[in-house]
C-alpha cells in the first residue's frame, strides 16, 4: 500500500516537473518573458485579477518586461500599438476569446453583441441595429435627455454647495438619461436621489465573472451545478445575474406593456399609442425586417442599459473629477463655454450640435476615456488559424492576445512624456496627422472589429450633460479629510477593476457659478 501511494506520489511530482520543464522550455510562448509563476499556471492571472488592479498590473508589467509580456501559460498581453490594428482592427481574424463565454449567448436565436462569436450573425445584426445608432437618428430622441439634466441642476442648486458622491450621482444621471431616451419615461431616479441597488448589483456582476472567464471550463461546470441545484429550489451558489438588476426589470416590464398595448390595438383595430423614443425606434425597424428577429429588438433595447449605464455613469464622473481636479482646464472649459453662451451659440439647455462646437470640451471627453479608459484588462483575443509573428515571437493559432486600453492609452511615444496627466490640449495642439495616430490606437470604446455600438449615444449624453452642468457649476473636489466625514465608516477612495474600471469615495460640490 505504502509503495503503491509513493509511485503515485513520485509519479505526479515527475509529471508536474516535466509539465512544468516543457512551459518554461519548449511551449511555443516559452521565450515570451514574464512572471515565472504566470508561465506555470493561469492561477497567476486569477489571483491578479481578484487584486481588483489589473489595470495597473499590466502597466508595471510592461514596465517590467517590454512590450510583450505572458501572462498565463497560453496568453500573452501586448504594448505595441503597432499590433492594434492587426489585433482589433475592422474584419480582424482575432475573434473574441473565451474568456466571453461568461457572458455569451446561449443559443443561434439570442443577440448578444457582447459575446457572439458567429461572425456571420453578428455582422447581420450589427447591421441591423447600425441605423437606429446613428447620430443623425439619435438626435431626433436628443429632447428625452433633457428633462433628466434640468432635474439634475436644480438638485444640485438645491442641495447648495453640500458635498457630494459623484460616483453615486453619475450613476443616477445616466440611469435616467438611458431609460428616458428609451422609453420617454423612467423610475426617476435623480427625483430620488437613489439608483435602487443597480450599481452594486451591476458590480456584484462584474466581480463574479470578470476572474471566473479566465476558467471558461470552470464556469461552465459552476452554470451548470447552481441551474441545477436551483431545479430543487436550493439557492447554494451565489451566481452574479444581470437580469435580476431592478432598471433590467422595469426595462423588461415596459417593453412587455407596450407589446401588449400593440397586440390589443391590433386585436381592436385601433391605432397604438404613438411613442417617440428609441424603444419605438427599434421597435420599428424590427418590423420592418424580416431578418430582425422580435427577440432580438428586445435584447438591443436591454443592451442600452445592460452595456451603458455603468459605463456612462464612470464616464461621467471621470470627466467632471479630472475636470475639477486640473484648475486650469475647468477655467479653460468655462471660458469656452461662456464665449458660446454670450454669442447665443449655446443653449442653456446644451443642444448636442452646438456642443459638437466646442473644441475643448471634446477634447475634455477624448481625454478621460483616453487617461481613464472604462475597460481595465486587456480585452483577450484568440490567435486566427495559421498563426501570427507579434514582435518576433510565433505565437500559435488557439492562444490568447490582449492589448489593455490603460496602457495603450499612456505610451509615452504616442502622447508625449506627460501622458499620465490629464490634459485636454494635447488634442487641440495636435497636427492632424499626431491626432490620427491618438485616435488609432484608442480602444476607449472597443476596436474596430467589434466597436461599441453605443458610442453615439454616449457622446451625446456626455458631450450634453458636461456642458450643462460646467456652464451652471463650478465643481470642487474634496479632500481625503472632507471625504471621511462625509462618509462616515465608509472605506474612502478606492478605484477597482474587475473589467471594468470603477471609482468609490470621490466627493465633490457643486457651486453655481455667477455669470
Ligand atoms: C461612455 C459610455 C460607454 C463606453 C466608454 C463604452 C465602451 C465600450 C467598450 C470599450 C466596448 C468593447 C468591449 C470589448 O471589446 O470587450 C464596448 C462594447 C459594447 N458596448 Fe459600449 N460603451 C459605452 C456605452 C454604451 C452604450 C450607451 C451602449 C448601448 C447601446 C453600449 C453597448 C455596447 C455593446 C452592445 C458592446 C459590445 C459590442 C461588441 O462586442 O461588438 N455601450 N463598449
Amino acid at each position: 500500500m505504502g509503495s503503491y501511494v509513493l509511485t503515485i506520489l513520485v509519479s505526479t511530482l515527475l509529471g508536474s516537473l516535466s509539465y512544468a520543464v516543457y512551459l518554461r522550455v519548449f511551449h511555443p510562448l516559452a521565450k515570451v518573458p514574464g512572471p515565472l509563476l504566470a508561465s506555470l499556471t493561469r492561477l497567476w492571472l486569477v489571483y491578479q485579477s481578484r487584486t481588483l488592479k489589473r489595470h495597473l498590473i499590466e502597466l508595471q508589467l510592461h514596465r517590467k518586461y517590454g512590450r510583450v509580456v505572458r501572462v498565463s501559460p497560453n496568453e500573452i498581453i501586448i504594448s505595441d500599438p503597432e499590433y492594434v490594428k492587426m489585433i482589433y482592427g475592422a474584419n480582424s481574424p482575432f475573434l473574441k476569446a473565451r474568456w466571453y463565454e461568461t457572458v455569451g449567448p446561449k443559443d443561434a436565436d439570442t443577440m448578444n453583441l457582447l459575446g457572439e462569436w458567429d461572425m456571420k450573425k453578428y455582422a447581420l445584426q450589427r447591421r441591423l441595429v447600425g441605423p437606429i445608432f446613428t447620430t443623425p437618428a439619435l438626435k431626433t430622441r436628443e429632447n428625452l435627455l433633457e428633462a433628466p439634466i434640468a432635474k439634475f441642476l436644480s438638485k444640485m442648486k438645491r442641495t447648495k454647495d453640500e458635498p457630494q458622491d459623484i460616483v453615486k450621482w453619475m450613476n443616477i444621471v445616466a440611469l435616467d438619461l438611458l431609460t428616458e431616451i428609451t422609453f420617454s419615461e423612467s423610475p426617476n431616479y435623480i427625483d430620488r436621489a437613489t439608483d435602487d441597488a443597480n450599481a452594486i448589483d451591476v458590480d456584484a456582476f462584474w466581480q463574479q465573472i470578470h476572474w471566473m472567464g479566465l476558467c471558461p471550463d470552470l464556469w461552465v461546470a459552476f452554470v451548470s451545478v447552481s441551474e441545477w441545484c436551483q431545479r430543487f429550489g436550493l439557492d447554494l451558489f451565489f451566481k452574479a445575474d444581470i437580469a435580476k438588476l431592478s432598471i433590467v426589470q422595469y426595462y423588461i416590464g415596459q417593453l412587455t406593456s407596450r407589446a401588449s398595448e400593440a397586440t390589443r390595438a391590433a386585436e381592436s383595430a385601433t391605432t397604438p399609442s404613438n411613442y417617440a423614443d428609441l424603444a419605438s425606434d427599434i421597435a420599428r425597424f424590427a418590423a420592418a425586417r424580416p431578418d430582425f428577429k422580435p427577440q432580438w429588438a428586445a435584447t438591443i433595447t436591454l443592451h442600452i442599459i445592460g452595456a451603458g449605464f455603468d459605463t456612462l455613469g464612470m464616464t461621467l464622473s471621470a470627466a467632471i473629477v479630472h475636470l475639477a481636479r486640473t484648475p486650469t482646464c475647468q477655467a479653460a472649459l468655462h471660458h469656452e463655454l461662456d464665449a458660446a453662451r454670450n454669442t447665443e451659440n449655446l443653449d442653456a439647455m446644451p443642444k448636442y450640435t452646438q456642443t459638437l462646437a466646442l473644441p475643448y470640451l471634446q477634447a475634455s471627453i477624448a481625454e478621460t476615456t483616453r487617461l481613464t479608459p472604462v475597460i481595465g484588462i486587456a480585452l483577450p483575443r484568440t490567435v486566427p488559424a495559421g498563426g501570427a509573428s507579434i514582435d518576433g515571437y510565433d505565437v500559435p493559432a488557439g492562444m490568447t492576445v490582449g492589448m489593455n486600453p490603460w496602457v495603450l492609452h499612456r505610451d509615452k511615444r504616442i502622447f508625449g512624456e506627460d501622458a499620465d496627466t490629464f490634459r485636454p490640449d494635447r488634442y487641440l495642439r495636435a497636427s492632424e496627422g499626431q491626432r490620427h495616430v491618438m485616435e488609432a490606437v484608442s480602444l476607449a470604446f472597443g476596436g474596430a472589429s467589434r466597436s461599441c455600438p453605443g458610442r453615439n449615444l454616449a457622446y451625446m449624453c456626455l458631450s450634453k450633460t458636461l456642458a450643462a452642468v460646467f456652464l451652471e457649476f463650478e465643481v470642487e473636489v474634496l479632500g481625503e479629510e472632507e471625504v471621511r466625514r462625509c462618509q462616515g465608516e465608509g472605506e474612502g477612495y478606492r478605484e477597482e477593476c474587475f473589467f471594468v474600471v470603477k471609482w468609490h469615495g470621490v466627493w465633490v460640490r457643486f457651486r453655481e457659478r455667477g455669470q
